[in-house]
């Protein structure tokens, strides 16, 4: 069972345009759909799709859009009422696949409701394999929330308790990393803000760099570091190795959900005992044809195609030389 705590989930809009953005005009849109996100709960309809037991934790009440939404598709969740709606964030695909996004903060979680979806997500995590913490924070909680998470975890299960997944950003994956989690999958930003490097874009087409700096991360007790780079692919690194994932060119129609997409296909294989390098091969090719799917659709097992996906064991440098 793989659990996924989604604290600030979202109605996502996605508006297709039919030409190139154009700031401060009219454009008539080509089309547009709505689905529950929110990063947990994309993780476990890709789970879901591809029969994987999941669950995912939200705040929400049971009438509002995203629940209903979750209901009507038959994706296991639990929401936590919190008398207020779940946020709506919008995304603007253009016809090369080039998104743009609009996040918005989300409803305030006071002290007395944060307290609950803790409880809610210890009650639940009992004997499951995996907790993913996923997503930025909503209005009124501390940056400090999933470090606190993973350590209650801890201390509550002790060995017995599920590895910890955090797919975050900013403050909050920061604070993640010092509690010490099972896997991180940051973006090449997400990389370069947590390791300090101030240009991300040197990362993103650099995997030796992006191995680097994911050791850094490793060395201070992160177990595997899968950071995903869009179409230049992604790189694992554990205390064992660090591996490059590249697929074929897609053509691509929504890259919204396309890292979740990438975490659930890592998560996947990963319970079906496969090795590292494969479960990072089934992440690429998630992240792949979730990208060629519109909006924030998610791919099933079957549509996604591991055997094309290249992978390259990366020599970085010699263990003293990481700083
Ligand atoms: O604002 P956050 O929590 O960082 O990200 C929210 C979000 O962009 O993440 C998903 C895509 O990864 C979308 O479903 C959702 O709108």
């Amino acid at each position: 069972m793989i659990i996924t705590l989604t604290p600030n989930p979202s109605l996502d809009r996605t508006i297709e345009l039919s030409g190139p953005l154009a700031r401060g005009e009219v454009q008539r849109a080509g089309s547009s759909r709505e689905e529950p996100g929110g990063k947990g709960v994309n993780i476990v309809r890709a789970l879901e799709a591809s029969g994987v037991p999941s669950l995912a934790i939200l705040p929400g009440d049971d009438r509002d859009p995203v629940l209903v939404a979750l209901r009507a598709a038959g994706v296991p969740h639990r929401g936590m009422p919190i008398g207020a709606t779940i946020r709506s964030n919008i995304a603007l695909t253009e016809i090369d696949g080039t998104t743009t996004k609009i996040n918005v903060p989300g409803p305030v979680l006071s002290a007395a409701q944060q307290h609950d979806l803790i409880e809610l997500v210890m009650e639940k995590a009992e004997g499951a394999a995996w907790l993913v913490l996923a997503g930025s924070l909503p209005p009124g909680v501390p940056v400090d929330f999933y470090a606190a998470i993973t350590r209650e975890l801890r201390s509550r299960f002790g060995r017995n308790a599920p590895l910890v997944a955090v797919d975050s950003s900013g403050a909050p994956l920061a604070a993640a990393v010092a509690a010490g989690p099972d896997l991180i999958k940051p973006n090449a930003e997400e990389l370069a803000e947590l390791t300090g490097i101030p240009d991300p874009d040197s990362l993103e087409g650099d995997p030796v760099l992006v191995a680097r700096a994911a050791e850094r991360l490793v060395a201070t007790g992160v177990r595997a570091v899968l950071a995903t780079l869009g179409s230049k692919g992604a790189v694992l690194v554990t205390a064992d190795g660090a591996w490059l994932a590249q697929t074929p060119p897609i053509v691509a129609r929504s890259t919204v959900g396309a890292g979740d997409s990438s975490l659930a296909g890592y998560l996947l294989s990963s319970i079906a005992g496969d090795s590292a390098p494969d479960s990072l091969r089934q992440a690429a090719a998630h992240g792949a044809a979730a990208a060629s799917l519109p909006g924030s659709t998610v791919p099933a097992l079957s549509q996604t195609r591991p055997d094309d996906v290249t992978l390259t064991l990366l020599h970085t440098h010699p263990k003293e030389d990481v700083q």
